[in-house]
């Protein structure tokens, strides 16, 4: 009774730099301004000529961020476009999250990216005074505009929740209901992620994991309150219980992320391997496939190089 469909996305995880001027306290990736020497385009070409033939679809481009008024920063912003397009030329297709971008920023690296990502996190402002207290980039208002430029400049995007951050329930529900607001007017959210506050061991937020117990309870109440087109992404390295990642199935949840060697964002949670995510999955009659970083049903908001692109990877076995 192989009739149910889960959807993962064979990937790879670039780092530009991780440097960053937020201080996230839940962060386990960030350095300090200047203490992280940037990614050069020779490396990236080694490490992607060391993929080829791998099977791997996405690169992930996963920065920390260089403050919007350093001198800096349009150094930073040319070397993500620089990987992107070298990303494209080996035949990848790049999903970016590297935080908040200016507009003019978003609509380059629209050239070079088949869609783009961006956390919502949480929109209550609590959190501003704990978690997010230095870290302007987790502004509400700045995060929820980044979805309505992306809806304007039809960019197909990824958001998502991190649970367990010191919200309440209620600030989940609408958090899901501005996204729903937002897709209702643009039509551009491919996914959303449900990701569980995770602990590791270089972050200073003093907290328990998001209890996994706890997840397919939120799964489906997003799924009542997201438009049925939005597809409900869970990482699996942090549903460590395989009886709780088959009930986060049950629940709605329809997508298990990018999958690859490392975690950048949550290094401590390694992955398991597909083959036995494989096993795991086919027996409560999952069966597990791998799908592109762009959605089909936003093929046409692509370029004409980027759709032959995507044609060319969805051709491959
Ligand atoms: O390996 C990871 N991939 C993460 N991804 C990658 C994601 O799983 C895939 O790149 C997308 O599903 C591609 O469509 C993110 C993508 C976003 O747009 C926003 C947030 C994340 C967060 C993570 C993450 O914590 N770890
Ligand atoms: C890239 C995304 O990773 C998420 N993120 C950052 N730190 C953690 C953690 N300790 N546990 C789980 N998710 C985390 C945030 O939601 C960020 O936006
Ligand atoms: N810095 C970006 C953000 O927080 C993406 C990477 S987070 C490890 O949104
Ligand atoms: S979560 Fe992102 S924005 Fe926050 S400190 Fe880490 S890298 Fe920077």
């Amino acid at each position: 009774m192989n009739n149910r469909f889960v959807t993962y996305s064979p990937a790879y995880t670039v780092v530009p730099t991780y440097e960053c001027f937020n201080r996230c306290t839940y962060c386990n990736f960030r350095t300090d301004p200047g203490k992280s020497p940037w990614l050069t385009l020779t490396a990236a070409q080694s490490i992607f000529k060391a993929l080829q033939n791998q099977n791997v679809c996405e690169i992930l481009i996963l920065s920390g961020e260089v403050h919007p008024n350093s001198p800096r920063r349009q150094a930073w912003f040319e070397r993500i476009y620089d990987l992107c397009e070298l990303a494209l030329s080996m035949g990848f297709l790049p999903h970016t999250n590297v935080g908040p971008l200016s507009l003019e920023e978003m609509q380059r690296l629209k050239n070079v990216n088949v869609s783009l990502g961006l956390m919502l996190e949480q929109l209550t402002p609590a959190l501003l005074k704990t978690v997010h207290r230095h870290a302007p980039s987790k502004l509400p208002l700045v995060r929820s505009q980044q979805l309505q430029w992306a809806g304007e400049l039809k960019i197909p995007f990824t958001t998502g929740l991190l649970l367990g951050i010191g919200e309440t329930e209620d600030d989940w529900w609408e958090t899901l209901e501005a996204i729903a607001q937002l897709h209702q007017r643009y039509h551009h959210i491919q996914e959303v992620i449900l990701q569980p506050h995770s602990p590791g061991s270089q972050q200073t937020f003093d907290a328990p994991p998001f209890n996994p117990h706890k997840l397919p309870e939120v799964i489906f109440q997003a799924r009542q309150i997201l438009p049925s087109d939005i597809t409900i992404q869970i990482p699996p390295n942090l549903v460590k219980d395989s009886q709780w990642l088959l009930a986060c199935l049950e629940a709605g949840a329809r997508d298990l992320g990018g999958i690859g060697p490392k975690d950048e964002v949550n290094p401590d949670y390694p992955h398991l391997q597909v083959q036995v995510l494989k096993e795991i999955l086919q027996p409560a009659g999952w069966e597990l496939i791998p799908r592109l970083p762009v959605y089909p049903q936003f093929d046409n908001w692509l370029s004409v190089e980027l759709q032959t692109a995507v044609q060319s990877l969805a051709l491959r076995p």
